[in-house]
């Protein structure tokens, strides 16, 4: 392996020192920022974010309340308890665990979450803010990788970064904070000719398919620096990312691991936002 390791994990707990500072000047002020979880269904994968956010609530001694819901929950009831978070003084930032069931209302429950309170920053109003660079919270997931971007010393200004995947979570908001770093940006999906050619280029890769080993060493340009999003289980049952890690650490000038790469940093990035609208 040629490529160097960037530990989201090292990372992660470099910043939550910092965070830590933040929430004892808080509690000074007799403030303790709260996040509400709010998990419909059983799926798996979940309970396993859920778990690693509720841990970093208590390392960093912020308050943390879980709601887990049947799968059977209906709109109604679940606009209900998104109402009643609004309303609770003591919670600060509320996050709704996604994708939903199909019988809900993804759209329309990431509305109902009051904007100060939308740590995620998925709803139209602050992703409107985000495009015109006037923001309170950046998306976890996005924020998490500018971070990880920075620790390796590389800058984003001037290069060839390339996004692929263009979901609302993930691909569309990352290609925008590489954007206001000044990287020349281009997002590829499941329409794009040629994806190898267009990999190929980028001095910055991020990959965020959901498809495990998809991007390999022939799509990477000797020395870039890629990133991982991706959050898959292999044959075996194993965590593995987008990337298959072996092959193209060989090419790669630097690269996340799956896990602790970016998931440590997602969960950073939601503790910053939830003490982030503690602070009003
Ligand atoms: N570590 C973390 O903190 C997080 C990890 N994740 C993980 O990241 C991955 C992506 O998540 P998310 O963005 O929500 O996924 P989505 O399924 O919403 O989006 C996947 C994107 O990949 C594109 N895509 C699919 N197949 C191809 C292909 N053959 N060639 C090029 N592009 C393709 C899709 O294109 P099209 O739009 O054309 O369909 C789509 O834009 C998942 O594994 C998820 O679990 C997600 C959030 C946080
Ligand atoms: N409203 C909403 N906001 C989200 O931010 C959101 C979501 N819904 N739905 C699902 C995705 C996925 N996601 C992850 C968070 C942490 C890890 C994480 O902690 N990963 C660790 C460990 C994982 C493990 O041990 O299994 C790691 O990669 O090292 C992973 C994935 C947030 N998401
Ligand atoms: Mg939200």
């Amino acid at each position: 392996m040629q490529a160097k390791l960037i530990d989201g994990k090292a990372v992660s707990a470099a910043l939550r020192e910092q965070l830590k500072e933040e929430v004892a000047a808080l509690a000074e002020d007799g403030i303790t920022p709260g996040l509400a979880v709010v998990i419909v269904g059983d799926d798996p994968a979940s309970k396993v974010y859920v778990r690693n956010k509720k841990k970093a609530c208590e390392e960093l001694g912020l308050h943390s309340e879980e709601y887990a819901l049947p799968a059977e929950t209906t709109q109604e009831e679940l606009l209900a308890l998104v109402d009643k978070l609004n309303k609770k003084p003591d919670i600060d930032g509320i996050l709704v665990q996604l994708p939903l069931p199909a019988h809900l209302d993804e759209k329309a429950v990431i509305e109902a979450i009051s904007p100060d309170k939308d740590v995620d920053a998925f709803s139209a109003v602050n992703v409107g803010k985000i495009m015109i660079g006037d923001y309170k919270f950046l998306p976890c997931t996005p924020a998490g990788i500018m971070e990880l971007i920075k620790s390796t010393g590389i800058e984003v200004k001037g290069r060839e970064c390339v996004v692929v995947g263009r979901s609302n979570i993930v691909g569309k908001p990352m290609a925008m904070l590489l954007l206001h770093q000044h990287g020349t940006v281009t997002i590829c999906h499941s329409r794009t000719a040629d994806l190898p050619s267009v990999t190929r280029r980028a001095d910055i890769l991020v990959v965020a398919v959901g498809r495990a080993k998809f991007v390999t060493a022939d799509m990477v340009k000797p020395g870039a620096v890629v990133i991982d999003v991706g959050m898959n289980r292999d044959e075996n049952g194993k965590l593995c990312g987008d990337v298959d890690f072996a092959e193209v650490a060989e090419v790669a000038g630097a690269i996340t691991p799956v896990p602790g790469g970016v998931g440590p940093m997602t969960i950073t990035m939601l503790m910053r936002n939830t003490i982030t609208a503690a602070k009003k």
